[in-house]
């Protein structure tokens, strides 16, 4: 069960959200195993007296899911075997993070309606998000979802429980386009990967590089395989506050089985989708598109934070108006909330996809042997005082305290107003910083502690501390933050340590930095901006690979390789 727990490292661990009801009350096996006598089988005493269930046996979850629904919501539920079984205390948060996005001011509230209206995208044979909001709170919701046996199954639990059947209205996927065939499911679609749907909707195979590498291109390439997700399924006329989504998190069953400590069943209809959760919610973006303002938000959980980037990047490029983001607690492991909007907002913000917190760290692994933390330290301190920021090296605390002032974080930021529409890995930091300019709320200045610890041989912890005195704006910190660390993973990580998001932030970095690779681009002719998709498009197979490589050589030095192996274990 998730508890409050705090991170051994690298600062506090989110905690379970404060108005969940398991919060401060974590569920009570003996007690639920007096009470419901089914459950006692499962239940278990441990050396020190601690009633127990065991994790990986799928009766036993899907029994206590049971019991925590009936006995804490009323709820009279089912599912049968193999089917996904959810926790309660995790889907709770998720609802409880709408809860606040509805009541927040960053957009204004355009709601006719006092009831407010949900959309559960894959709502699966639990049909738990919309049970859970709907006895919570009493909203209102549409759960639609592509498979037999999770339309059989959510109407019976709708069903089951009488009072719901006004709220809940379960909603088939009806597509002409099939479904997934297990051999897809297995080894991803059998479409050729060169095959484009282009801005008419027509299909035409594209042989070579395109004429323009510009984003509009590339978010008319087909993304998503399988029946629709919004576009197609929401009726005329139809109006939501929000959308939600556990998507598929998996391209393969092979991944999906990876957490052997847990049995929380599914099955690969529920579990897998080609592309994973990257192309899922990808197409939830593209249908946000086109559907604007039909919902107030749109959101969906996110299980890896490479794609949360990624994904925040694609909202930013697609024109929304906030991106907000949250990480769930999950017992030992992290997923992450995702939420955009198309409505106007209502108030200056920082926008969210940068962490507003004081205190920021990462873990820099994989260490190349001849580099210590002394060295990383020094590296430090160069990258901030190129920008001509004040720093002081203390190397017998390892800690560098630095100020800066707002010509120095655009040096370090390497924002360039002629980069503006082009860097796409920047266009949020622009958008952050033309918001603060605008508001002028831009800090004069900046003060921070850099440390450097040693975690084990090979693994560094790097802290950045805020003066919290002296700075309105963490935002920033944040992001200075983030450069350095994609600096410092590049000049001293070994190891799929070159992440695609570290290649599309050096190239961001070299363009608008140095005029001799800007030439060489030109030159080239390769892309002027450089994101996730472009590295993993058919454009990287169709021969701009080998130039980019050309391109980066300096900065990567020899360890290209590692990133074409990355690219091709993501292709
Ligand atoms: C990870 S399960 C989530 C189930 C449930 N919402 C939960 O949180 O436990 C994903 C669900 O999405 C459904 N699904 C996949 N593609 C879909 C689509 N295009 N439209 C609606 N549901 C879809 C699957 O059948 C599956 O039930």
């Amino acid at each position: 069960m998730p508890s409050k727990k705090k991170r051994k490292r690298g600062g506090e661990r989110p905690v379970i959200h404060p108005r969940n009801k398991y919060s401060e009350n974590p569920p009570d096996f003996g007690l639920l195993a007096s009470l419901h006598p089914s459950f006692e089988p499962y239940v278990f005493y441990s050396h020190d007296g601690r009633p127990k269930i065991d994790w990986t046996d799928f009766h036993a979850t899907r029994e206590l899911t049971r019991i925590l629904l009936l006995h804490d919501h009323g709820l009279d539920w089912w599912i049968p075997d193999g089917q996904l079984c959810p926790t309660v205390p995790n889907r709770l948060n998720y609802i409880h993070w709408i809860e606040d996005l509805l009541a927040s001011d960053l957009i204004p509230c355009t709601r006719a309606d006092s009831v407010v209206k949900g959309f559960d995208i894959g709502t699966g044979a639990n049909c738990i998000y919309p049970l859970l909001g709907a006895s919570l709170l009493g909203w209102t919701f549409v759960g639609s979802d592509v498979t037999d046996v999770a339309i059989e199954w959510a109407n019976r639990n709708v069903k089951s429980n009488p009072c719901m059947s006004e709220l809940i209205e379960i909603r088939r996927v009806d597509s002409e386009t099939k479904i997934f065939d297990a051999e897809e499911l297995k080894n991803g679609p059998k479409d050729n990967i060169n095959s484009y749907i282009d801005s008419n909707n027509t299909k035409s195979v594209d042989m070579g590089p395109p004429p323009s590498f510009s984003l509009a291109r590339l978010s008319a390439k087909k993304s998503h395989h399988g029946p629709p997700v919004l576009v197609g399924v929401i009726k005329d006329g139809e109006n939501f506050d929000f959308c939600m989504c556990n998507p598929p998190f998996f391209e393969t069953m092979e991944e999906a089985g990876l957490n052997p400590k847990t049995s929380c069943g599914g099955t690969p209809e529920e579990m897998v989708c080609p592309g994973g959760e990257e192309a899922f919610i990808t197409r939830i973006i593209e249908d946000s598109v086109q559907l604007k303002q039909t919902f107030w938000w749109y959101t969906s959980m996110v299980g890896r934070k490479s794609n949360l980037n990624t994904l925040t990047s694609k909202l930013w490029n697609v024109g929304v108006t906030v991106v907000k983001t949250t990480e769930f607690v999950q017992g030992r492991t992290s997923r992450w909330g995702l939420a955009w909007s198309f409505v106007p907002p209502s108030r200056k913000m920082i926008f969210s996809h940068v962490t507003e917190k004081n205190n920021l760290s990462f873990m820099l692994e994989g260490l190349q042997r001849q580099y210590s933390a002394f060295h990383v330290l020094q590296s430090v301190e160069s990258f901030i005082c190129s920008s001509g920021a004040s720093c002081k090296l203390n190397a017998a605390t390892f800690n560098i305290d630095i100020t800066a002032s707002k010509n120095h974080f655009d040096k370090i930021l390497k924002i360039e107003t002629q980069n503006k529409n082009e860097a796409a890995i920047c266009k949020n930091e622009l958008e952050i910083s033309s918001t603060l300019e605008d508001n002028n709320c831009q800090p004069d200045v900046l003060s921070f502690r850099i440390s450097v610890f040693q975690q084990i041989p090979g693994t560094l912890l790097v802290r950045a501390t805020l003066n919290q005195k002296e700075s309105s704006s963490p935002g920033l910190f944040s992001l200075i933050f983030q450069q350095l660390e994609f600096f410092l993973k590049n000049n001293f990580c070994t190891e799929r340590c070159i992440s695609f998001d570290m290649i599309i932030c050096t190239y961001s970095r070299l363009l608008s930095t140095r005029d001799s690779f800007k030439s060489g681009v030109n030159l080239l002719g390769l892309p002027t901006h450089l994101d996730r998709c472009s590295l993993q498009s058919p454009f990287c197979k169709m021969g701009y690979l080998g130039k980019i490589r050309r391109a980066l050589t300096v900065d990567f030095a020899g360890r290209f390789e590692k990133v074409e192996q990355e690219i091709s274990y993501a292709n």
